[in-house]
């Protein structure tokens, strides 16, 4: 199978290099500074589950420079998806299928109007991976999973090629019937978790030491199940007490990707998640005040130092 990873981040050189280790056809679709750091330091992972080398990584830097691509595994944080358009546009005019893996679900329906309901998979990624000073990917916790699955009746053969060659790899997949709940699902709970812990700094356990701050991050769970609703995805109040669960087991040390994004002073992905919520709440006359307060307290530091 031939893959491109367009977002060669933590998260798609993470997984990239997990297909290429296992056989796949895989070439890295990089822009000039991520090109120049991956030529000098090379593709590397650090990793709880064995690290890998690959020797001589396919970088690319011109779409026209590409072999053929099946599948486009989109890496980019929310803030670049609408620069990566025209590229992703591009391959899908070759025949690619794209398989998003962003947080959040407004990237979704941006993708599917933009590039044609029949050409975006549904997906979502649960891993902890960051880059290093030298580009190199390093990838902390058990977790590696992708979920993936069709959104239109032309996906399904992509989906089978690409259980095939995960299989194989160093990763943890699973391929869904009903992915496009599964989305939401982790929508609910990313925005609970990152919203909460990066509006108060804090980490996961002291936030559940504070029965108030625990509670906004109930609320926020909450309000995305009526969002859900309103979109006719039917998360239920079992979706809800799964996120509390999971937020209620974290070690109490585990913060969320937009907290350190916080502390390291980047750029952070609320207009995506948070701001995202609201305006597809707009879109169908609802209110979200807690997601509304989150979002205010985190949209100064958007932008990062
Ligand atoms: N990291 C994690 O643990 C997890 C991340 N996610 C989600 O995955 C997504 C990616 O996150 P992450 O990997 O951490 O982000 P990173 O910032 O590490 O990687 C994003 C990469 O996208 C590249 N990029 C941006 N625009 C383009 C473009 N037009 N063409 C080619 N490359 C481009 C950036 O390159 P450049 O250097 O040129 O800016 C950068 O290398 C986010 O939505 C995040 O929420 C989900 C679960 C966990
Ligand atoms: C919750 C987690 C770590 C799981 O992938 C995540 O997606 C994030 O913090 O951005």
């Amino acid at each position: 199978m031939n893959i491109t990873i367009l977002g060669a981040g933590a998260l798609g050189a993470y997984f990239g290099a997990r297909w290429q280790e296992a056989g796949a056809h895989v070439q890295f679709l990089v822009r000039p500074g991520r090109a120049r750091q991956l030529r000098t330091y090379g593709m590397h992972v650090v990793s709880v589950h064995g690290d890998v080398t690959i020797k001589d990584p396919t970088i690319v830097e011109k779409t026209e420079n590409l072999d053929e691509t099946d599948l486009v595994v989109v890496g980019v944080k929310g803030y670049h998806l609408q620069g990566a358009l025209p590229t992703l546009k591009t391959l899908v005019e070759g025949g690619a299928k794209v398989l998003p893996l962003l947080n959040g679900i407004e990237h979704l329906y941006t993708l599917q109007k933009e590039l044609g309901e029949e050409n975006v998979l549904g997906g979502l990624s649960y891993i902890i991976a960051t880059l290093d000073d030298r580009g190199h990917v390093v990838h902390t916790s058990d977790l590696h999973d992708i979920h993936f699955g069709p959104l239109h009746p032309s996906q399904h053969d992509v989906c089978r090629k690409l259980t095939e060659v995960s299989n194989g790899a160093t990763m943890r997949t699973l391929e869904s019937e009903h992915i496009l709940t599964d989305m939401w699902q982790k929508y609910m709970f990313i925005t609970a978790f990152s919203g909460i812990t990066t509006a108060s700094d804090l980490e996961i356990g002291k936030v559940r030491a504070e029965p108030s701050t625990l509670q906004a991050a109930k609320k926020v769970l909450q309000e995305m199940k009526q969002l859900a609703l309103g979109y006719e995805i039917p998360l239920t109040d079992k979706h809800v007490a799964a996120g509390l669960s999971k937020i209620d087991t974290l070690p109490a040390e585990a913060t969320s990707s937009m907290h350190q994004d916080k502390r390291k002073g980047l750029p952070l992905e609320v207009d995506h998640l948070h701001g995202g919520a609201l305006r597809l709440a707009e879109n169908i006359g609802i209110s979200l005040p807690s997601i509304e307060m989150i979002h205010a307290l985190i949209k100064p530091y958007e932008r990062g130092d």
